[in-house]
């Protein structure tokens, strides 16, 4: 049996390519998914596994969990990829504590919490394979910090440094890393004013799209020998100074 990939979030764009595309490179995939999407029913007629899974749902976890034991010996990678970017609440409300509490606690609870939780129990499985990987996909921010973005960022460094704790943890049997994009691909609703606004921030000035994720995670699985470190695909943004 062809060596076995999670990744989670995959129902659409980035997490999505990055599962067909591993497919298609020869390995078996179960991608989570949250909400059934067009993305979703892509899969399924690729071949791959899906399984819906809100990572922030602590029972839907455990299932989750007790469900890839129950099924595999041993996993190639786990790729943490779901993801909820969601802004600060606009601070001219008063009384934000409650929302802010609420956005804070889901920005953690996906992007940390859940990937905290699925590795320590599933790096046993990832211990068993010949070459394994843990694969964080966090983002430029997490390194800056973001003025809108605030408890996204926070999550982000958080997940950041889940990278080299695991690094360290499970070395020398599982190499664990981060991708950390800038923009690599609009959402719909982006105005050309925003666009062009995020364009300009990196030196490369470009959106370079969802290959440019599948390609750092195909890089990473061929590697033997790179472990605690952060990828960053943020097309030269730090050094666009004026
Ligand atoms: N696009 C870009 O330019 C950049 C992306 N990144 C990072 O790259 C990764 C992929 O980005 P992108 O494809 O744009 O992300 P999207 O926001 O388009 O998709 C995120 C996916 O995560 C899923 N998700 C959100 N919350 C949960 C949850 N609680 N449980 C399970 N799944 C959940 C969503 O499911 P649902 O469909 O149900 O909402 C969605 O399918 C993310 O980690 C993102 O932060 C970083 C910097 C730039
Ligand atoms: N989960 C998501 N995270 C991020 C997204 C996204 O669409 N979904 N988009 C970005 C932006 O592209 C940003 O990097 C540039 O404006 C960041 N994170």
């Amino acid at each position: 049996m062809s060596d076995v990939i999670i990744i989670t979030g995959a129902g659409q764009r980035l997490g999505l390519h990055c599962a067909l595309t591993l497919k298609q490179a020869g390995f078996q995939v179960l991608a989570t998914y949250r909400s059934e999407k067009a993305g979703v029913q892509q899969m399924r007629d690729a071949g791959i596994n899906c399984y819906q899974l809100d990572v922030c749902d602590t029972e839907q976890l455990s299932e989750f969990i007790s469900h890839i034991k129950q099924h595999y010996q041993k996993l190639r990678a786990v790729i943490h990829n779901a993801s909820d970017w969601r802004a600060d609440a606009i601070t001219d409300v008063s009384n934000n504590v409650s929302n802010d509490a609420a956005i804070y606690d889901a920005m953690q609870a996906v992007h940390a919490k859940a990937p905290y939780i699925i590795n320590r129990a599933l790096a046993p499985l990832l211990a068993n394979s010949s070459v394994a990987d843990i694969i964080h996909i966090t983002d430029f921010v997490a390194s800056v910090g973001s003025s809108k973005h605030m408890a996204y960022a926070a999550s982000k460094s958080a997940l950041t440094n889940l990278t080299f704790s695991f690094a360290r943890a499970l070395a020398p049997k599982v190499k664990v890393n981060a991708i950390a994009p800038a923009l690599l691909m609009f959402n719909q609703d982006d105005s050309d004013a925003y666009k062009t606004k995020a364009l300009n921030k990196s030196l490369l000035q470009l959106e370079p799209g969802a290959n440019e994720m599948a390609n750092c995670v195909t890089y990473l699985l061929n590697s033997r020998y790179i472990t605690g470190k952060v990828l960053e695909l943020d097309g030269g943004r730090p050094l666009n100074l004026p």
